[in-house]
């Protein structure tokens, strides 16, 4: 599902955010990404949406180098990628059926199986019948719930979560990551970045670290990170 092979990232100003990344999320597989602010967890994020491109090394996504990758095909591999954000950006003058129904319209897809659609994704939320509602007419836990419908509306095969618990208390955090886990469990494959390691301990997933631009798993944390210190 996701590819990375010996991956660089060098922002233009010269600051170095990924180094020689190697990992494989296989298809069907929920892993964690975690890491101290600025190790590189949005940035590895980014190549996978090729909202930036690596410098160095290979990125693939289901098989596809995104380096050969037009910019008119990009649009067509996020299809196949639902991402969440730590902020939602949910747009708070539209409807909470108008944000999720967003990705459908983009498509093209009929009136019929967008209502079809949006309903199913608000249900598995827990928010069908919230459809009328403006985002500032919910809680924070609501508000991100709709930012999840919106990502599973078109029922990508792959979810990118960025800090997607970072606003909420524990109890929301965890029902959040169970749903992550119902998704996982009918095929899609997740992967979170998150600080929460607390959250993280609870759930027995593989985890990547990143330190420094660094990947490491965490059944080798402790030998590799003494030897890069
Ligand atoms: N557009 C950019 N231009 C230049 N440097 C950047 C850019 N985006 C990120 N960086 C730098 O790359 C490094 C990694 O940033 P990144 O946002 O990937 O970290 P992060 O692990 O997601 O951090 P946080 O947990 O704080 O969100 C940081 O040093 C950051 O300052």
């Amino acid at each position: 599902m996701i590819l990375f092979e010996q991956v660089s990232k060098v922002y233009p100003g010269g600051q170095q955010a990924l180094k020689k990344v190697d990992f494989h999320l296989k298809q069907g597989e929920m892993a964690f990404l975690t890491g101290h602010s600025g190790a590189g967890k949005s940035t590895l994020l980014k190549l996978i949406t090729v909202i930036e491109r690596a410098s160095t090394g290979r990125v693939a996504i289901n098989g596809f180098d995104v380096a050969k990758l037009t910019p008119k095909q990009i649009p067509y591999l996020r299809r196949n990628i639902g991402m969440i954000f730590q902020d939602h950006n949910l747009l708070m003058e539209k409807t909470v059926f108008d944000n999720v129904a967003l990705p459908l319209i983009i498509e093209g897809y009929s009136i019929g199986e967008i209502r079809k659609r949006v309903a199913g994704a608000l249900d598995m939320v827990g928010l069908f019948g919230k459809e009328r509602h403006q985002p500032v007419m919910l809680s924070g836990g609501e508000q991100q719930r709709v930012g999840i419908a919106r990502a599973i509306v078109n029922k990508p095969a792959l979810l990118l979560a960025d800090e997607p618990t970072g606003n909420l208390d524990p109890k929301l955090s965890m029902d959040i990551m169970q749903l992550f886990e119902v998704l996982n469990d009918s095929g899609t494959s997740v992967l979170i970045a998150t600080h929460d390691l607390g959250l993280v301990a609870r759930m027995k997933y593989r985890t990547l670290t990143l330190k420094q631009g660094q990947l490491f798993e965490l059944r080798r944390t402790i030998a590799q990170e003494e030897s890069v210190s």
